[in-house]
């Protein structure tokens, strides 16, 4: 894993404010994608299997870690959210959104789970041939930490082909907008929950963000996703 102090939390912060998302190249090493992705297979490590067809979010499936969480993933977001507290308290301000954040992660699982918000959020998502993640936006609660980040754990051309993540963002009565995330294998993107603020000619407005996958064509795709806020 590449050492988040090396991070350039500026040019992180002026990404999302510009561009609405960010993209980390190499956050995670060749080797531990490679073994997060081969964790997919085990129980032990998760506390419950979402088949994505089930519930209409889809095709594929995804797990999520139970407590405690395997140590890479707790660092990544443990070590994730201190840089991104501050972004997110400056959006939520710019989008009179009533919620603050403290500077720790730790501190911040704290209110989630006062607030009955007790379950981990991150998650392996695992797709095949054929499969696809519907639009959408990983709220499971009251308590919303707005950015979140994801991990390409596959080899685009190598152990895949298609899946492109996609994110979309609906400004108030105009058409949405469509972007390719483009990822290799170890880059991780950060990007919105739901909303995000834009600059306009009359002020900041809200923008409506949601992020999907699309068909995968060939292969095997696992990603690793990151949520700061537990869920209910
Ligand atoms: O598989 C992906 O690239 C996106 C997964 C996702 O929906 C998430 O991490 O919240
Ligand atoms: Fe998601």
């Amino acid at each position: 894993m590449r050492s988040i102090e090396l991070l350039d939390g500026d040019q992180i912060e002026t990404d999302l404010d510009q561009q609405g998302y960010a993209i980390v190249k190499g956050l995670i090493g060749t080797e531990d994608c490679v073994n997060l992705a081969q964790i997919y297979d085990q129980d032990d490590p998760f506390r419950s299997r979402i088949l994505m067809a089930r519930h209409g979010f889809g095709q594929g499936e995804y797990k999520y870690f139970s407590y405690p969480l395997p140590d890479l993933v707790s660092d990544l977001r443990t070590g994730l959210y201190r840089p991104l507290a501050n972004t997110a308290n400056r959006w939520n301000a710019a989008m009179n959104m009533e919620q603050r954040f403290p500077e720790t992660h730790a501190e911040y699982l704290k209110l989630c789970h006062a607030a009955g918000q007790t379950k981990p959020t991150p998650l392996l998502l695992q797709y095949g041939v054929g499969d696809y993640n519907c639009l959408h936006q990983d709220v499971y609660g009251e308590l919303l930490f707005p950015l979140q980040v994801a991990c390409l754990l596959s080899k685009p051309a190598e152990d895949f082909t298609g899946g492109e993540l996609v994110l979309t963002e609906q400004r108030p009565r105009m058409q949405s907008r469509a972007e390719v995330v483009p990822l290799e294998q170890g880059d991780a993107v950060i990007f919105p929950v739901r909303n995000r603020p834009k600059q306009g000619t009359r002020g900041t407005y809200r923008v409506n963000m949601r992020h999907g996958v699309s068909k995968i064509r060939s292969g095997q795709r696992h990603t690793l996703g990151i949520i700061f806020h537990d869920a209910q």
